[in-house]
């Protein structure tokens, strides 16, 4: 790469200490001839004339906020080197390799250099003449006495102008990267005393402030700090349990996007692979990124990500911190991340443009109960009360991401007061669900509020929807979301994800994971769990007869009110769409009612739910198309021999018997309208449904048909054998 010759500075030979005072206009001039930005952004300004002028700084400046600038310019305005700390070697590489193509000397030391590239490094370190301008090392390196005798050796020199602690939350128990090594850098004060020091984190928790101050030994530091507000990200959180599909809602979300760059985190690797190969599949450009996989594949998906080759990357927490594509116009949380800190990180990848952009968190109570678990147990290679101590820290932080999902305030405003910023909710101005759709988003809740309510009383949870792998038998760690850092050790944190003593849980993640297995020991395990669940919930009885679980018909009754309601307020918003909202809310109740009436209420009742919630959105051909769809199977339903319908609906819920003058529309049975359900299809009194049968039941008459078929099979071959003697 072509090297940009530096600005003439004001005094090439600048001793360090002494105090010197750039003007405004000469750093931008710098900004300028080096970036091509017009002017700083924010405090950036402040922070550089601080540590220009020797004094310490703390910057707390959001996610994309420009705080690599703090230090870059610096290390432009005076000769000597600026020692760069950074928690990740992707994230270094990254910065370099930039830097470099603008002409500006920037190195790394790392693991990952050749013993070549390091020699020739050291010598110019050594030289007493650097061209360096900018080196960056992760804290470990510092921690070893070679280096830091070379620093010291810089120092003496008057050549090390400032050090600049990058992602300096990290060196916090309090911040959700706590990195033990960056812990070593108090060292640093007592080495290389008068060097100014800088950190920068885009984490404002007040307690880890305060951490990073007293352990890097800042003195007196001038603390700079920005608002955290990204005005230009609107925020919205989904309920899983609300929705029918998430998988198909993710990818529906992104599709409706266009091709746009995206990033969606997940709890684990395997839920990246499966998720990634879901979205394949429906024609999302997408690959799977997580610390699974080798170096070469992650560097190759990342730099496809990078040059757009792929647009949605699907990954833990193991991608991101310091990635600088500033084009990602969504971030989607498919799990519940551990702290509202860790989503502002990651929801702050967005829009690093200043383009409006969206942050997505998919919520559901069995992530939230997973979480739980792991954080409850995080630290457990600690003593037990600091095990207690850091589990209980874990557990309160992740509380203000839970209430984040579960709150009906504004989504922005809770972000900001989390961090200490006291803001009115008119800050928002409207861009966040809560705001935006206030009502929406408190049915929602109401909704959830049911279907919480419902879990506890059945001590049940939908953990064989949501949960993909928990475990392996192997105890292979297969979360990476409190360890990112790990990546520039090398080494990976043991997680052990083992929380449920619940058989059909580990059932289930066994057959996930071990792939090896053959379908008829994966179907066995799954008809074993769904055994398990059924005895454990007490909910599967031969009549499903005075069963809790069972869905009463008041039930049914409150539930088609629920969905006349919906109805009604889709004649509302489509107002040319004539509906017959009695028939067409039985029609979607039994719709309901049929995908899981057999598997109790809670999944029957967040069916309904979704239903409600669909139809605040759907279209009225996408309306006509599910309720011609389901009129369909009705028919094709009523043509079943009366053997093949043991299923009848109860009377109580009979459309036709009721009194239909709270039609919603005068005109509902207009023949004119394409939309109207027509009343002859109302057939619900003599129309015997199909028993759905259990997973067991179908794999057991698979096994009998299986056995029949190959008794056959065997017989033939017998004949045959005969035959040919
Ligand atoms: N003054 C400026 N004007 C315009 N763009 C800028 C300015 N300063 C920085 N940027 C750009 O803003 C983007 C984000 O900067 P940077 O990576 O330093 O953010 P950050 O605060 O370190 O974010 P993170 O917390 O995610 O690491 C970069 O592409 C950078 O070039
Ligand atoms: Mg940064």
């Amino acid at each position: 790469m072509q090297k940009k010759s530096t600005l003439p500075l004001s005094d090439a030979n600048a001793n360090r200490k002494r105090k010197e005072v750039h003007s405004k206009e000469t750093l931008v001039k710098l900004l300028r001839w080096h970036f091509g930005y017009p002017d700083f952004r924010g405090m950036q300004l402040d922070a550089i004339q601080s540590v220009l002028s020797g004094k310490d700084c703390f910057c707390l400046m959001p996610t994309g906020g420009g705080k690599s600038m703090c230090y870059q310019i610096p290390a432009l305005a005076k000769p000597g080197i600026v020692l760069v700390v950074s928690p990740l070697i992707a994230l270094m590489e990254n910065q370099v390799m930039a830097l470099k193509e603008k002409g500006i000397a920037a190195d790394f030391l790392s693991s990952t250099k050749t013993a070549d590239a390091k020699v020739k490094i050291h010598e110019d370190l050594d030289s007493g003449k650097p061209s360096t301008r900018l080196l960056y090392v992760t804290p470990e390196l510092i921690a070893t006495p070679g280096f830091m005798s070379k620093l010291t050796k810089i120092y003496t020199r008057g050549l090390l102008n400032l050090i600049a602690i990058d992602e300096a939350h990290c060196i916090s128990s309090w911040g959700h990267d706590f990195r033990p090594s960056y812990r070593k850098l108090s060292s640093l004060r007592s080495h290389l005393p008068d060097v100014p020091i800088l950190a920068l984190t885009a984490t404002a928790a007040p307690k880890v402030q305060k951490d990073v101050v007293e352990s890097l030994r800042m003195q007196n530091p001038l603390i700079l700090k920005s608002s955290f507000n990204r005005p230009n990200i609107y925020y919205e959180v989904r309920y899983k349990d609300l929705l029918d599909d998430a998988c198909a809602d993710l990818s529906n979300t992104l599709k409706s996007l266009g091709d746009v760059c995206a990033i969606v985190y997940c709890l684990e690797r395997s839920m990246c692979d499966d998720l990634s190969s879901n979205l394949s599949q429906n024609g999302i450009s997408c690959a799977a990124y997580h610390a699974g996989l080798n170096n070469k594949m992650r560097t190759s998906v990342l730099d496809d990500w990078i040059s757009s080759k792929i647009k949605v990357i699907v990954a833990t927490v193991a991608f991101g911190m310091g990635i600088d594509r500033k084009d990602v116009r969504i971030v989607c949380h498919f799990n519940i991340p551990k702290s509202m800190e860790a989503f502002y990180q990651e929801s702050g990848r967005a829009g690093r443009d200043q383009l409006p952009s969206r942050s997505l968190l998919y919520y559901g109570i069995d992530d939230r109960k997973r979480m739980e678990f792991i954080l409850s147990k995080s630290g457990s290679k600690k003593s037990s009360s600091s095990q207690e101590e850091s589990s209980k820290i874990s557990l309160i932080a992740f509380n203000q991401i839970v209430e984040y999902c579960e709150g009906s305030g504004c989504r922005r405003k809770r972000i900001l007061e989390s961090f200490g910023e006291e803001v009115t909710a008119s800050l928002c101005g409207k861009t966040c669900d809560a705001c935006r759709h206030a009502n929406l988003v408190s049915r929602c809740l109401e909704d959830l509020k049911t279907v919480c309510a419902l879990h506890r009383k059945n001590g049940s949870s939908r953990v064989f929807i949501t949960s993909s792998s928990a475990a392996t038998t192997t105890g292979e760690q297969l979360s990476e979301f409190w360890n990112r850092g790990e990546e520039a050790s090398g080494s990976e944190e043991d997680i052990s994800d083992s929380e449920d003593d619940n058989e059909v849980i580990n059932n289930l993640t066994r057959s996930k994971l071990q792939s090896k297995l053959g379908v008829n020991e994966k179907l066995a395990m799954l008809q074993r769990a769904e055994e398990n669940f059924y005895r454990n919930n007490n909910t599967y009885k031969q009549n499903n007869k005075g069963d809790k679980n069972a869905i009463s018909d008041p039930m049914r009754v409150s539930s088609r009110q629920r969905l006349q309601n919906a109805l009604k307020q889709v004649h509302q918003r489509l107002d040319d769409f004539k509906i017959e909202v009695d028939t067409s809310a039985s029609f979607l109740e039994d719709e309901c009612y049929k995908k899981y009436g057999k598997a109790g209420k809670s999944f029957y009742y967040s069916q309904v739910a979704s239903t409600v919630r669909w139809l605040t959105t759907a279209t009225s051909s996408e309306l006509m198309n599910r309720l011609c769809a389901i009129n369909a199977s009705a028919e094709a339903e009523q043509s079943l021999t009366p053997a093949e319908q043991p299923f009848k609906p109860p009377p109580t819920l009979d459309p036709c018997a009721e009194d239909t003058s709270n039609e919603y529309s005068g005109n509902a049975r207009s023949e004119t309208s394409p939309c109207i359900v027509p009343m002859e299809s109302c057939s619900f009194n003599n129309t015997n449904l199909p028993q759905i049968p259990s997973f067991s039941e179908f794999v057991n008459s698979r096994k009998t048909k299986g056995e029949q078929l190959n008794d056959t099979k065997k017989h033939s071959r017998t004949e045959k054998r005969m035959r040919m003697q």
